[in-house]
């Protein structure tokens, strides 16, 4: 790979995220992927985004790679982009994402499962939402969009694109069956609204799954 302004630092800090990743359980076999904006001074490099079928338990520097505008490795290299590159060109793109995590976490495989028919999971009244960008009380309601899944990812990132344009979703969306997408305005804002999420949709899976536990009735009610 030649010298692209920034790229070390990046591959180095996604390297890091998908490490972190697969030991919070987020990143079962292959799954999940994982990019950031490289610099401005870097164009035509758009992002470092990792390399496709990696085992996200031991992925290092090596297997992190710089694409273009349309996706396409902006210097030498052998390896292969993410198959769900599209859905981060268009997150880049629609939302001026500064980076994009996408996990394959148990509660977010299922939940977006149940939810798919709604279309979105509400998510209420939980102190943590405060994790995500803008929001100061736990008095709110959070949508997240859900989306059919697909294996044609640049059509799917087109539908979503149409999506997202109509009810602008500040901070991620589910796929069904899939798992979760979110990103930030860098990676640090993104890698807290994965964690609020996952901290969430796991707090929601429980709920679903046991009910409420105090003896004094419950202290959330789902919408969802
Ligand atoms: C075995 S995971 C199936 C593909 C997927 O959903 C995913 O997140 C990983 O795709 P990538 O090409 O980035 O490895
Ligand atoms: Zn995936």
């Amino acid at each position: 790979m030649k010298t692209i302004p920034g790229f070390t630092a990046a591959a180095g800090q996604l390297a890091e995220i998908a490490r972190w990743s697969h030991r919070n359980g987020w990143a079962p076999a292959t799954s999940t992927n994982y990019s950031v904006r490289l610099p401005n001074e870097a164009i035509p490099a758009l992002c470092a985004i990792t390399s496709s079928g990696v085992d996200k338990e031991h992925l290092g520097t090596e297997h992190v790679l710089a694409i273009d505008h349309q996706g396409r490795p902006v210097s030498d290299t052998k390896l292969i982009p993410s198959a769900e590159t599209a859905l981060h060109l268009m997150l880049y793109r629609t939302m001026h994402a500064g980076a994009v995590l996408h996990t394959h976490s148990l509660a977010a495989t299922l939940l977006s499962q149940r939810a798919s028919e709604q279309g979105h999971l509400s998510l209420s009244g939980w102190e943590l939402l405060k994790g995500l960008e803008g929001i100061k009380t736990h008095e709110c309601t959070v949508q997240l969009p859900v989306f059919p899944n697909a294996q044609d990812i640049p059509t799917l990132a087109v539908l979503i694109e149409a999506a997202l344009t109509a009810v602008p979703a500040s901070y991620g969306f589910l796929l069904a069956g899939h798992g979760l997408y979110v990103w930030g305005r860098d990676l640090s804002e993104a890698k807290r609204h994965l964690e609020t999420f996952e901290f969430i949709l796991q707090c929601e899976l429980e709920i679903r799954r046991h009910g409420h536990t105090s003896s004094a009735g419950p202290a959330y009610v789902s919408h969802g």
